[in-house]
Parts: C-alpha cells; sequence; structure tokens
C-alpha cells in the first residue's frame, strides 16, 4: 500500500532520554475510518508514543508523516491547526461555562488577528454546537455549567470539543477510565461514529472496551512495537499474554 492512503505513518520513531528508549523503533499507519488502540504494561511507552504524534516531545529518530505533513518538525500548536486533536485521561473543560459555551470557545475562528476578526457566521456555528451536542448525548445539557456535569459527561464534552474542529486525527488516553458501564457502551458507540471521517488513536488498558472498539491493535513493551493486528490476533498472541494479558 503507498503511504498515501495512510492518515498517520509512523516510521522507525525513537526518542531516548538520557540514553534510555521510551519508544524504541516503532512504526504504525493508520487509515481513515480505522479506530487504532494502543495497549501495553505500565512505562510501555503509549503516552510517549503520543506526545510525539502532537509534537510535545520530539524525536532522536524516525518520522512521523500526517498526510503531506511531516510532524516531527512542526510545533505543538501547528500540529494543532493541521487537524490532529488530542485528549488528555483528565477531562479539561471550562468548569464556570455552559456545555453551549464550552463548544462555542472551541470553534476554530481562523489563526492570527485578521482570522480572529473574522468571525463565523453566527448560523454556521449554531448548526455545528447542534450537531456535535447530539454526538455527544448533551443535546438536552446546552445550558448546563461544566462542573455541574457528571464525569462521563465532561469526558463527552471534551471530546466534543475537540470535534468541534473537525480534527482528522482524534487522540484519546484512556477515555472510559472512571466511566459506568453504560457509559462505556455509549462511548463505544460515540467513537463508532465519529471514526467514519478520521482515524481515533486510543490509549487503553480496558480490554473489554478495547475489543468494543478497535479495529487494529498494537501492543507496545519496554518501548518496542511487541505485536500488531486485529483483537482476536492480539489476544492469542503468546508474547502478549506473556509480557501482558497473562498478569
Ligand atoms: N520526559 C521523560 N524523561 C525521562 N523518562 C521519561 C520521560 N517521559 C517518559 N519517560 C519514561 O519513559 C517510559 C515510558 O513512559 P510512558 O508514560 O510513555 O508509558 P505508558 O505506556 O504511557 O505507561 P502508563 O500505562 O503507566 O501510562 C517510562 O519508563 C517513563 O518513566
Amino acid at each position: 500500500m503507498s503511504l498515501k492512503e495512510y492518515v498517520l505513518s509512523i516510521e522507525n520513531l525513537t526518542v531516548s532520554f538520557d540514553g534510555f528508549k521510551a519508544v524504541d523503533d516503532v512504526s504504525l499507519y493508520l487509515e481513515l475510518g480505522e479506530v487504532h488502540v494502543i495497549i501495553g504494561p505500565n512505562g510501555a511507552g503509549k503516552t510517549t508514543l503520543l506526545d510525539l504524534i502532537c509534537g510535545k516531545t520530539k524525536p532522536t529518530e524516525g518520522s512521523i508523516q500526517f498526510g503531506k505533513h511531516e510532524l516531527t518538525t512542526m510545533a505543538e500548536q501547528h500540529i494543532v491547526q493541521k487537524g490532529v486533536g488530542r485528549k488528555f485521561q483528565t477531562p479539561s473543560i471550562y468548569p464556570a461555562l455552559s456545555v453551549y459555551e464550552n463548544l462555542e470557545v472551541s470553534y476554530p475562528r481562523g489563526r492570527g488577528v485578521w482570522g480572529a476578526l473574522a468571525f463565523q457566521s453566527d448560523e454556521k456555528l449554531e448548526n455545528r454546537i447542534e450537531e456535535v451536542a447530539k454526538m455527544i448525548y448533551l443535546e438536552d445539557w446546552l445550558d448546563v455549567q461544566g462542573d455541574l456535569l457528571s464525569h462521563g459527561q465532561k469526558q463527552w464534552l471534551e471530546i466534543g470539543m475537540l470535534l468541534m474542529s473537525d480534527p482528522l486525527l482524534l487522540m484519546l488516553d484512556e477515555p472510559v477510565a472512571g466511566m459506568s458501564v453504560d457509559e462505556r457502551n455509549k462511548t463505544a458507540d460515540l467513537l463508532g461514529r465519529i471514526c467514519k471521517d478520521r482515524s481515533v488513536l486510543v490509549i487503553e488498558h480496558d480490554m473489554k472496551f478495547t475489543r468494543d472498539i478497535a479495529h487494529r491493535v498494537t501492543v507496545l513493551h519496554q518501548g518496542k512495537l511487541l505485536a500488531e493486528g486485529t483483537m482476536d490476533d492480539i489476544e492469542s498472541n503468546e508474547k502478549v499474554i506473556e509480557v501482558y494479558l497473562g498478569h
């Protein structure tokens, strides 16, 4: 397959911290419409890999191609503008603002002074807020203040805030940690819908949820890629059972 068909192509990516390789020669490819889950024991390099993609950390070697852009030489803010959204594990919404306002402030209004002045039409903004609020099960909660939402609703709102700018790659770090069973199921449905016109990369420890959402799974161990495949491949892989699933 040619590189052009991938949303993201990571090749031979390595980062060394004082000689310690937190990510060691990892290659990974994401297709459009794919939900790809990264699993692995604590310290395997999962968070560091996402830090490298979003530009928070710069690699020692290797490349990260996002469409036609090379991300390893790009500043963090530019990577966001190119269409990479990342959600950290703890929700970071604006607690004093309503759901509507949280979504509104996340709507991209262009770049620089002139871009910021060129307000999008109110109708376009309203439509996008309504569309996103429906996707994240908060259409009846638009007037509610952020800090009054449940933990799960806050997580959905943060996903919604990222969706306001319609990123081509969405990265989520343990999105269902602390959620009820019902909220987990709804989150799986949500990811199944929003992956249609983007790629979604998820770090996860919950194997049931991983099975529910993953088209493909990558297992990291001590910074290296241990295995990659469907959940069925991964669950029957002896190396994976030995270092991770068997524990
Ligand atoms: N900036 C840094 N300087 C030095 N070591 C680091 C740095 N960032 C990460 N590491 C080390 O790299 C290794 C991988 O860490 P990382 O957080 O990526 O693992 P992880 O797979 O996300 O683990 P967890 O499941 O516990 O979140 C760890 O040993 C960590 O201590």
